[in-house]
């Protein structure tokens, strides 16, 4: 650890608060998490981590003498110099981020005069930090100061991420000692720290969220568009990205982008543009195109299949995305929900996924198998859709011998259509042409 430890409150218990916690913990603070649901305190304090997230446990583990988890408000906060907001803002159905826990959070600290500073973490409108310190000057807070520092972290390397950022981001008010109290926090870490007005940053974490979503959903159209031209998006993706001025990063062409930001983010964003009287047209087409995508693969093998109805469809994955549990927005729902309104039973395989989503719809009308062969088993397709590390290690000639049709749609492009071939499977991949083995 460099420079002064301070006491850190951190406020919700969930992917982007533990992250925080344990993180300013290793880098030498005093943090104590607050959390409303009551189990997840008891497992944290009892030593369990309530969602996978790797290197998290070991993290928390190893700053357990700095590390604290209360359901108490007065306990957080008491000896706290700064707090930071890590609930989650959730969409309403107007697509307007629900910022009801944010201001929980707000009215729960309005007797901590004490407090050096209120530090936004969650993605918020823009505006909504100009609000909050409207109600922190109203209550006599005048002296707290207020900071939004968005996070960028991802899922399934949020540790690494939070450790090693690209940019630190701190939007502050002129003159506000937020900016240097904050900012020494971060100092360790090593990385670019951008300071702002409190406006600008909050745009900063909406922007970058709709332009990589814009991306994915820009390769995803000229997918669509290789499919019916005989281009294949393998070669074209690899050789657009390496173009300096494009990079090859988020050009992965697939099932549509899920989880708990883009899609979420991506309606706030166009919610808040509709606020201020502008439509914003490409953002627009995007979460459309988006939400396309899993039907239009749904729509491939009913016409490969001529028809569902009856029929058996593997998903082989169901988390958003790999090295994570979170199942919030993830494409698969959509597809098994799709696949089911279109009468085929579905089986499943993830070894992620929490067990929990079997008492959830679409989820309770699927069957869920413990290994990928046995999902696979007298299907009459199968449809990869996380890609799992495990799915590369299968042996495909048994895997094409156990279903009753060999019929397979790679939705993230991850194996190798020539293994797949040769193993006696049709092979239909997210902007290649489909192929038959001979
Ligand atoms: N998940 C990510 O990778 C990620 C990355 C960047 C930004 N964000 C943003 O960070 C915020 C949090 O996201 P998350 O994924 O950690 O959400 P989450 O749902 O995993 O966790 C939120 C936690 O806050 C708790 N909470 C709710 N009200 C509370 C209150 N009044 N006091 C204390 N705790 C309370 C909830 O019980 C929950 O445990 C969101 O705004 C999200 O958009 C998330
Ligand atoms: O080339 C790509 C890259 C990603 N995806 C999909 O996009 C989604 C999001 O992936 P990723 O960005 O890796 O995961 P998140 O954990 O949702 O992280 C995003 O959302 C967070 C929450 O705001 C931000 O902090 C991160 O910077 C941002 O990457 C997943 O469904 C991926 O399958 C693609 O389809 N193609």
């Amino acid at each position: 650890m460099t420079g002064t430890s301070r006491r850190i409150a951190v406020f919700g218990a969930g992917y982007i608060g533990l992250v925080t916690g344990a993180c300013f913990a290793e880098l030498g603070h005093r943090v104590v998490v607050r959390d409303i649901q009551p189990e997840r305190i008891r497992l944290l304090n009892s030593g369990e981590i309530p969602f996978f997230e790797p290197g998290l446990g070991d993290l928390i583990a190893r700053n357990k003498e700095r590390l604290s988890f209360t359901l108490d408000v007065q306990e957080a906060v008491s000896e706290a110099e700064v707090v930071f907001v890590c609930v989650d803002t959730p969409p309403t159905a107007s697509g307007d981020a629900d910022l009801s826990r944010v201001w929980a959070v707000i009215d729960a600290v309005r007797d901590a005069s004490h407090l050096v500073a209120i530090v936004v973490k969650s993605t918020v409108p823009v505006g909504t930090g100009a609000r909050v310190r409207a109600a922190l000057d109203e209550r006599g807070l005048t002296h707290v100061g207020y900071a939004s520092n968005p996070e960028f972290t991802a899922e399934g390397r949020a540790v690494e991420d939070f450790l090693h950022p690209d940019r630190v981001v701190i939007g502050t008010s002129d003159g506000d000692k937020a900016a240097a109290w904050v900012t020494a926090l971060y100092k360790p870490l090593d990385s670019p720290i951008e300071l702002m007005d409190v406006a600008s940053a909050e745009m900063v974490k909406l922007a970058s969220n709709a332009l990589l979503a814009t991306r994915i959903t820009f390769i995803n159209e000229i997918a669509t568009v290789c499919e019916a031209t005989g281009a294949d998006i393998g070669h074209v993706s690899r050789a657009v990205g390496l173009d300096h001025r494009l990079g090859p990063h988020f050009l992965k062409a697939g099932l549509g982008y899920g989880g708990s930001c883009f899609p979420k983010d991506s309606r706030a964003l166009r919610a808040m543009a509709s606020n201020s009287g502008y439509p914003f047209q490409l953002l627009n087409a995007v979460i459309q195109v988006n939400e396309l995508q899993p039907r239009r693969a749904v729509q491939r093998l009913k016409a490969e299949l001529n028809g569902l109805k009856g029929r058996r469809i593997a998903l082989l994955g169901m988390t958003f995305k790999p090295a994570t549990d979170d199942m919030r927005e993830a494409p698969s729902t959509t597809l098994a929900a799709r696949l089911l309104a279109e009468g085929a039973t579905v089986t499943c395989w993830d070894p992620m996924a929490p067990h929990t989503t079997a008492h959830q719809d679409p989820w309770s009308s699927t069957t869920r198998h413990p290994d990928p062969l046995s999902a696979l088993t007298d299907a009459d397709a199968a449809i990869l859709v996380t890609e799992w590390p495990e799915l590369t290690d299968i042996d495909w000639p048994t895997a094409a011998r156990t279903m009753r049709t060999p019929l397979f749609l790679d939705g993230r492009n991850l194996l190798d259509p020539t293994t797949l071939l040769a193993a006696g499977f049709t092979h239909m991949g997210v902007g290649r042409t489909t192929r038959r083995p001979s």
